[in-house]
C-alpha cells in the first residue's frame, strides 16, 4: 500500500523515496555550507582589502576599496566615476582618495607634472588601456621602450610641418561643409553641428595619417542626419567601453561574433578594414619588388618601411586597430572641442562679439583660409584655449603605475605598484590657477600674465604620452572657428546646458546633441550660383 502511495507522488517505491529525500538534505545542507564559505571569503576580502591592504591608510569609500563593482557601476550604470572624484576629495579633506582596490587619484594639481610630463617615470596603466579591446594602437601601448620605438616610426606624420601641409585640402573639405550648411540656412532646417564637426575631423585625420579623406564630409548635406556609418559604429563600440575594461568576457565575445553580426553592431566598418587591409598589402608588395614608395608618407608606408626584414608579415589587426585609434581619436575629440567652443560662444554673445570683431578686421585672410595669419589672432586663440580647458576632452582617470619608489602625496605614502590618477578637471577647474573656473572667460589667456597659464594647459596631456595629433587638432580648431564664426550668423537651436552635460564612456558623450541653426549667410555673395 505505501508503495502504492509513493508511486502516485511519482516515485518507484519506499526505497526511492528515501534516497531522493536523502539527497534533498545533502544538497541542502551542501548549499548552505557553500554560501557559508562564500559569505567567509567575501567578509575575509573585504576585511583584507578595506583594513589590512597597503593603500588602507588612504581615505576613500571602503565600497571602492573592496571591489571594482563600485567603480563598474559608477561607469556602466551612473553617469561617471569621474564626476564623484572631486566632492570625494573635499569630502575626505585629502590630496589623495582611494578610488579602487589598488587605484588612488590624486586631487591637487601640484602632482599633475610629477605624474604626466616627460621624464616621468609613471607608466601607463595596462589594466585599463590593455583592456580598451584596440591592441596594437599607439594609445594601449604601456611598455615604455615599444611606445618610444613604435612613436619614433609615425612621428613623422604628425609634425608641424606635416599638418601644415594637410591645410589646402582642409580648407577645400571645410568649404564643402560651409556650403552644405549655408543650404540648410536657405531651407531653414538645423544641423546636428557635432555630426558636421566629425565629418571634417575624420577625413582631416584619415587625410594626414592614410593619404586621403575618408569622404564623409561629401555625406554632409546628402544625408538627411549627416549621421555616417563611421560615427554610428564609432557610438556602438563607445557605448560598451566600460563593459570591455571590466569584463573582458566581452572582448572575447566581439571578437567571435559572426560577419553579419558584426556589421549590425558597427555598420561599415568590415568595409574599412577590407579597404585598409588592401591598401596594406598592396604597399608591402610594392615595398618588397624594390619600387620606391611614392608621394607624401602615410601609415602604410611608414609601417612598411619599417619592418626588420622585406616581406616580414605585419599584424592585420593590430594595424586595423591602430589605424582606427587614429581616426577616432581625431575625430571624436575634435569634433567634441569643436562643439562645446560652438556652444560656449552662442551661449556668451559679448565673447562672441569680441572675436567677431576680430574676425571681421582679418576677413581676407578667414577667406583665403590662410591658417598662419588666422592662428596669430589673439582673441580667437584665447577662445580655442578656453574652449580646450572647459570641454574635459578625456574625461576619464588617464591612470598611470607608481614607480618602485613610491610617491608621497601630502601625509600619504603611495607605494608604488599602485594605479595612481588625475582627472583633468583638478588642474582645469582649480580655483586658484583658473579663478572662476567655471565660466567661460577667453580673456584669462589675454592679460600680460597669461603666458604662465600656458603651464596649466593639459587638454593634450603633457610628456611622452602627450597627444600626438595635437598639431593637426589645434589648425582644424583654429580654422573651424574661424571661417564657420566669420561666415555664419548662428543660433542654438533646442539645446540647453543640461544637453552640453557629459557622461564618460572613456570618451565623452554629451546628453544631448548640439543643435544649431543658422540665420544668415554673410558670404553667400562670394558663392552665388
Ligand atoms: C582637440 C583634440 C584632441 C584632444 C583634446 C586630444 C587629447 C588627447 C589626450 C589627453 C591624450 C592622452 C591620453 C592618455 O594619456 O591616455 C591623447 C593621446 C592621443 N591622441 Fe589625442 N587629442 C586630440 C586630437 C587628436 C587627433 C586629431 C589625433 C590623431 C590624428 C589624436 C591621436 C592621439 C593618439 C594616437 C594618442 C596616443 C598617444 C600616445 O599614447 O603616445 N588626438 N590625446
Amino acid at each position: 500500500m505505501y508503495n502504492s502511495t509513493f508511486s502516485t507522488l511519482g516515485f518507484g517505491d519506499y526505497q526511492e523515496f528515501k534516497l531522493v529525500k536523502s539527497l534533498h538534505a545533502d544538497l541542502n545542507t551542501l548549499w548552505k555550507v557553500f554560501i557559508t564559505i562564500f559569505a567567509i571569503y567575501l567578509t575575509s576580502k573585504y576585511t583584507y582589502r578595506v583594513y589590512f591592504h597597503k593603500l588602507s591608510g588612504i581615505p576613500g569609500p571602503p565600497l571602492a576599496a573592496a571591489s571594482h563593482l563600485y567603480e563598474a557601476y559608477l561607469n556602466i550604470i551612473a553617469d561617471g566615476y569621474f564626476k564623484r572624484l572631486l566632492p570625494m576629495h573635499r569630502h575626505y579633506n585629502s590630496p589623495v582618495v582611494r578610488i579602487g582596490t589598488n587605484h588612488v587619484h590624486v586631487g591637487d594639481p601640484q602632482y599633475y607634472h610629477t605624474i604626466y610630463n616627460s621624464g616621468s617615470d609613471f607608466i601607463k596603466a595596462g589594466e585599463i588601456y590593455e583592456k580598451l579591446g584596440i591592441d596594437g594602437s599607439m594609445l594601449t601601448i604601456c611598455d615604455p621602450e615599444e611606445h618610444r620605438q613604435y612613436r619614433s616610426i609615425v612621428v613623422s606624420l604628425f609634425s608641424r610641418k606635416a599638418s601644415d601641409d594637410v591645410v589646402p585640402i582642409m580648407g577645400r573639405e571645410i568649404r564643402k561643409a560651409a556650403q552644405s550648411m549655408a543650404g540648410q540656412c536657405r531651407t531653414g532646417t538645423h544641423t546636428v553641428i557635432c555630426r558636421v564637426f566629425r565629418a571634417l575631423a575624420a577625413d582631416m585625420t584619415s587625410q594626414l595619417v592614410l593619404g586621403k579623406p575618408l569622404g564623409l564630409i561629401d555625406t554632409v548635406g546628402v544625408e538627411a542626419d549627416h549621421y555616417h556609418d563611421l560615427m554610428r559604429s564609432v557610438d556602438a563600440f563607445t557605448r560598451i567601453t566600460w563593459f570591455r575594461i571590466y569584463y573582458r568576457v566581452v572582448n572575447w565575445a566581439i571578437i567571435s561574433l559572426p560577419t553579419g553580426a558584426v556589421n549590425l553592431l558597427q555598420p561599415g566598418l568590415i568595409a574599412y578594414r577590407q579597404r585598409f587591409e588592401a591598401k596594406l598589402q598592396k604597399t608591402c608588395k610594392e615595398f618588397d619588388s624594390g619600387k620606391a614608395l611614392e608621394g607624401r608618407d602615410t601609415l602604410f608606408s611608414l609601417m612598411v618601411q619599417s619592418r626588420r626584414k622585406v616581406s616580414q608579415q605585419i599584424d592585420s589587426d593590430r594595424f586595423f586597430n591602430d589605424v582606427v585609434n587614429y581616426i577616432v581619436a581625431g575625430m571624436e575629440a575634435t569634433s567634441y572641442v569643436l562643439t562645446f567652443a560652438t556652444y560656449f560662444l552662442l551661449t556668451n554673445p559679448a565673447c562672441l562679439a569680441k572675436m567677431q570683431k576680430e574676425l571681421f578686421e582679418s576677413q581676407e585672410y578667414v577667406e583665403r583660409m590662410d591658417h598662419r595669419e588666422i592662428m596669430k589672432l589673439p582673441y580667437l586663440t584665447a577662445v580655442v584655449k578656453e574652449s580646450l580647458r572647459l570641454s574635459n576632452t578625456v574625461p576619464g582617470h588617464l591612470p598611470r603605475i607608481v614607480p618602485a619608489s613610491g610617491m608621497q602625496i601630502g601625509d600619504y605614502h603611495v607605494p608604488g605598484g599602485t594605479m595612481v590618477s588625475m582627472v583633468h578637471p583638478v588642474v582645469e577647474r582649480s580655483e586658484e590657477i583658473f579663478p572662476n573656473a567655471h565660466q567661460f572667460l577667453p580673456e584669462r589667456w589675454t592679460g600680460p600674465d597669461s603666458h604662465k597659464l600656458d603651464k596649466w594647459a593639459i587638454a593634450f596631456s603633457k610628456g611622452r604620452r602627450q597627444c600626438i595629433g595635437m598639431n593637426l587638432a589645434n589648425i582644424q580648431l583654429y580654422m573651424i572657428i574661424a571661417v564657420f564664426f566669420c561666415r555664419f550668423e548662428m543660433d542654438l537651436f533646442e539645446t540647453t546646458a543640461a544637453d552640453v552635460d557629459i557622461v564618460d564612456q572613456f570618451a565623452p558623450i554629451m546628453k544631448a546633441p548640439v543643435k544649431i541653426k543658422i540665420l544668415k549667410d554673410r558670404w553667400a555673395h562670394l558663392y552665388a550660383e
